[in-house]
């Protein structure tokens, strides 16, 4: 039989930066997550040589399958869930043990791929990615990688609305369920804090997979410093996890003292949009940010190059803290409003000679987006380009096939 007609799509799906409460919001505690302005970008196009190809050149990964082959995992009328993963797990060659940056991206692709297609015919096509997110540095790469992963292969299914077709909230919570499955393979025991600010944008408080969008925050900058580390969420999330089983009755408080500061770091945020900003909000969100940094530590996920960052700031008088799992990775530096240009320069200059990357960034760009190829920048759909999608010419904007 033919392979279903697809739709091309284009969509992209933004990192995030939790100011308060990573870890602790997988044990049921309250997170405060933004979204960033750096996206991740997916372009899926329908092919007919009866293959399913992959690329994801940030992690070096170009991989194609036989359609033939991958319908062999599929049996007849079974649910697809755990049983498919370790089907494809096997497929892949993969132990448990083995799941390095490209096979997690490559099952996450293939489980979600075959789950939403594997009851009808499996179609050919190529999917390539792009992000202008580092990979595995705490600011949701994997989860924005999830969102446009579950977007596209939604479309794709006809499942929501596309192509350039408005997404209502039903569609919004359907792409955040199958990135939260994404988000399961990589992270082993994720959140969904990560997707869902991928999916919705903006600021928000998220708790036991409730979300609330916090729509006054003030305008608050941060720099963004990236130690270049590289680290695992999954290995990262286990670790608190074992520590929380080795101690309870310490952790458990640590948890909660977490939780009390994502809290009263709400308050004053909320407080600041409805009364004059003073110095004092400021002094308050600085010893949040110290206090949270020091239970980080407690909890296991620092890093001598995220003391580091604490360090070379607080020594011009700002206030950093490890954002994302740890271990590595990136933090999160607060900026007031008084502070000189000169300063931040300066400062940022003091971290890129320890080596790290260094950025400021604004915070609470829009969530998951479909695009047409003439709306995303030049540089974006060049590198797309070069894996396979066809050359925006004389095409129109609809990509129907
Ligand atoms: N642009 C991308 N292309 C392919 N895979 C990606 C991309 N971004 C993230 N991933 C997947 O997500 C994993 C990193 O996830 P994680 O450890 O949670 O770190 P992060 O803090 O960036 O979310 C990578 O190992 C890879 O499997
Ligand atoms: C540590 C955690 O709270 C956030 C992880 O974020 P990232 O993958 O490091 O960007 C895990 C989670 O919420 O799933
Ligand atoms: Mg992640």
């Amino acid at each position: 039989p033919l392979s279903p007609v697809l739709v091309d799509c284009l969509v992209s799906a933004p990192g995030k930066a939790i100011l308060h409460g990573e870890h602790a919001v997988v044990h049921g505690k309250v997170a405060l997550a933004v979204s960033l302005n750096r996206r991740t970008y997916l372009h899926l196009k329908a092919t007919s040589d009866g293959t399913v190809c992959i690329n994801l050149p940030n992690i070096d990964t170009f991989l194609c399958w036989n359609l033939s082959e991958l319908k062999q995992l599929l049996e007849a009328g079974q649910r697809l869930d755990f049983d498919l993963l370790k089907r494809l797990r096997d497929f892949m060659g993969l132990t448990n043990g083995n799941l390095d940056t490209s096979n997690m991206a490559t099952l996450t692709f293939l489980y979600i791929y075959m789950s939403l297609f594997g009851s009808g015919e499996l179609p050919s096509l190529k999917v390539s990615v792009w992000s202008e997110l580092p990979t595995g540095a705490g600011l949701g790469s994997s989860a924005a990688y999830s969102v446009c992963l579950a977007a596209a292969l939604l479309c794709a299914s006809g499942a929501i609305p596309a192509p350039l077709k408005e997404w209502h909230q039903e569609d919004l919570e359907l792409i955040n369920s199958w990135a939260f499955q994404g988000e399961m393979i990589i992270h082993g025991n994720p959140s969904g804090v990560d997707n869902t600010v991928g999916t919705w944008g903006g600021m928000l408080r998220f708790l036991a997979g409730k979300i609330i969008p916090l729509s006054r925050v003030p305008l608050i900058r941060i720099l963004l410093t990236n130690t270049k580390v590289p680290r695992s969420t999954k290995v990262l999330v286990a670790r608190v996890k074992d520590r929380i089983n080795k101690f309870p009755p310490i952790m458990i408080p640590v948890l909660d003292t977490v939780d009390a500061v994502s809290s009263t770091c709400e308050k004053v945020l909320t407080e600041m949009t409805r009364e004059p900003i003073t110095g004092e909000h400021y002094n308050t969100l600085e010893e949040l940010i110290d206090i949270n940094q020091h239970l980080l530590n407690v909890m296991g996920v620092g890093h001598p190059a995220l003391d580091m960052v604490c360090r070379v700031t607080l020594a011009k008088g700002l206030h950093s803290k490890l954002t994302g799992a740890g271990g590595g990775g990136c933090g999160i530096t607060l900026l007031r409003p008084e502070t000189d240009s000169a300063i931040i320069q300066s400062t940022m200059q003091d971290l890129k000679d320890c080596g790290f990357d260094c950025w400021e960034t604004s915070i609470g760009g829009p969530g998951v987006q479909q695009h047409s190829p003439f709306s995303i920048k030049e540089e974006i759909l060049e590198i797309l380009n070069r894996y396979g999608v066809p050359r925006v010419t004389e095409q129109e904007d609809g990509l129907t096939l």
